[in-house]
């Protein structure tokens, strides 16, 4: 990258920070989307703190998701995740991640409506499954077809992701080309 597109490229990092004012910047979207590896970079452009809802609510349970999910059952993890998100909001200089489900709760997403700027990280299911086969630790997709709840997820999903702000491809690019994306389209949204 040349100096005059670097030096570009934090401009429009800091002209976002300064819009943004007192507004939490947050990332909703299915499981593999991006939100926890495009959120890092973000915060670290925008110069603000990077929570992840996920992280958070394993370090007040002190047990990783997985074992939430199978220990306590979803609704409690769901319960769990409202209250943290709750917490987080009321710090208003964050970057913050959410889990995939957490935006398709009513309240929770009322939450985030009320005082953040919401970004749906948007890709399509080939990208997603690909994504998160790397790794089992989707207690949701622990299903006889996988593949299949994916695609039922997204049916049901999407619809309520599209009411966030503004939404963003996450392409198979580097990560910090997709924060890039998510800068310009923020600054976009704010402008007009
Ligand atoms: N733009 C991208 N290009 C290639 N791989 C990506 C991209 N974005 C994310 N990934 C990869 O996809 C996987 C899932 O990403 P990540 O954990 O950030 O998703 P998430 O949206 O936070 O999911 P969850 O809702 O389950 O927390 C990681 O291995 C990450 O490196
Ligand atoms: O899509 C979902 O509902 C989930 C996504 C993950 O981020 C975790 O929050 C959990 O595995 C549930
Ligand atoms: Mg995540």
């Amino acid at each position: 990258m040349s100096k005059s597109e670097t030096a570009g490229r934090h401009a429009r990092a800091r002209a976002l920070a300064e819009r943004l004012g007192g507004r939490p910047l947050v990332l909703v979207g299915m499981m593999g989307a991006g939100k926890t590896t495009v959120g890092r970079r973000l915060a670290n452009r925008l110069g603000r703190q990077f929570l992840d809802s996920d992280e958070e609510i394993e370090k007040a349970a002190h047990m990783s998701i997985p074992e939430i999910f199978a220990q306590r059952g979803e609704p409690e993890f769901r319960a769990g995740e409202t209250r943290v998100i709750a917490r987080v909001l009321k710090d208003t200089d964050i970057v913050l991640a959410t889990g995939g489900g957490a935006f398709v709760n009513l309240e929770t997403r009322a939450l985030i409506k009320a005082g953040a700027l919401s970004v749906w990280l948007k890709a399509d299911a080939d990208i997603l499954f690909e994504r998160v086969s790397r790794r089992a630790n989707r207690p949701l997709l622990k299903t006889d077809n996988p593949r299949a709840t994916l695609e039922k997820l997204i049916a049901d999903r999407y619809p309520i992701y599209a009411e966030a702000d503004i939404t963003v491809l996450s392409r198979d690019v580097p990560h910090e080309a997709v924060a890039s994306d998510v800068i310009n389209a923020a600054l976009h949204h704010l402008k007009t």
